[in-house]
């Protein structure tokens, strides 16, 4: 086998390991569902009442049963049969959304990546992360500690650059943030860099504050190289469920969202929430976290995440 077989191999199966409480809630429901039972009009709305319990949200639940029920109502399918209907109308659900994050230079200079998120949701684990997957393609890399409000969240970005090797620009705390993402996009082009991630609080004072915060970023980025930030990424917490859904309408408020990442999806019940997601923004989804360290992101893949979240082996 490959190294590369080998890693992927690793991570399917960390994968299905972290989505094993959601596939198992999914799976034990089938199980009870269509045990020498027909695909009729209750086994249906069992299904579905699954799927909504299993955070895929009422109308994507809908729309999977009815997409899993057309053409065969009526007929006896066996559990597996079942699971593979399942995680093939999920997949193309998926398919459209899954999406990575481009690691090359934009025409008009290096990337721009601004990530937002509630706080604690991993916006700087990500970042992290996203700074050593970008390395390992050779791509020249500059952190930002957008987030002046903590101390603590600043050291732990540069312990993150120190992990994957990458510069880190910031500041003092309280600085201002708007200031430091300046700064660090006109560093990023004279210092010939292919990305420049920024990270950014989660929480000020309310709501206006973190908007007016964010919006300032963006337009001041924007002065440097009117086509930047290239991406602003959204950070999820995947624990917190259906609450993705208001967080993702309250940031799409705020500023032009481009793509979202799902994080802690090890040990959370609460997988399905991403295909509720998926259904609902039609948002690029770069990619899951399953752990806490650097190894765990990987770009998302639609087919192989629908099947782990039945509990299906591959
Ligand atoms: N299990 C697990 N933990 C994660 C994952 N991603 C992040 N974490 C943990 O979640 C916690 C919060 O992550 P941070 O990266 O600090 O989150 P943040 O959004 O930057 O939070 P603030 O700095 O408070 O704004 C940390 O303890 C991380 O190790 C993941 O995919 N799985």
């Amino acid at each position: 086998m490959s190294e590369e077989q080998t890693s992927k191999g690793g991570w399917l199966s960390r994968l299905r390991a972290g989505l094993k409480k959601t596939s198992s809630r999914i799976g034990d429901g089938l199980v009870g569902i269509f045990t020498k039972r027909k695909l009729d009009a209750e086994t249906l709305e069992e299904l579905e009442e699954l799927l909504i319990q299993a955070d895929l949200g009422p109308a994507t639940a809908a729309k999977v049963t009815a997409g899993l029920a057309k053409g065969r109502y009526g007929q006896d399918l066996g559990l597996d049969e079942i699971k593979a209907l399942l995680a093939d109308e999920i997949a193309k659900i998926l398919e459209p959304v899954a999406q990575p994050l481009n690691f090359a230079p934009a025409a008009s200079g290096p990337r721009v990546v601004v990530m937002v998120g509630v706080n604690g949701t991993g916006k700087t684990t990500t970042l992290g992360k996203l700074s050593s997957a970008a390395v390992a393609q050779r791509r020249r890399v500059l952190l930002a500690a957008g987030d002046t409000f903590r101390a603590a969240a600043v050291e732990q970005l540069e312990v993150w650059g120190q992990r994957a090797g990458v510069p880190v620009l910031k500041r003092e705390t309280g600085a201002d943030a708007a200031g430091l993402a300046f700064d660090a996009v006109e560093r990023g082009r004279r210092d010939g860099m292919d990305l420049v991630f920024i990270d950014t609080a989660g929480r000020l004072h309310n709501k206006a504050g973190l908007m007016a915060e964010l919006q300032k970023i963006v337009r001041v980025i924007g002065k440097v190289d009117p086509e930047a930030p290239h991406e602003i990424v959204l950070a999820l917490d995947a624990t917190t469920g259906q609450n993705a859904i208001n967080q993702v309408e309250t940031f799409k408020s705020m500023v032009p969202l481009t793509g979202l990442v799902l994080t802690k999806l090890d040990g959370t019940a609460k997988g399905g929430v991403l295909v509720a997601l998926a259904d609902r923004f039609g948002l690029p989804v770069h990619a899951v976290g399953v752990g806490e360290g650097i190894d765990d992101l990987k770009p998302f893949e639609a087919r192989a995440f629908a099947r782990a979240l039945v509990g299906l082996e591959t």
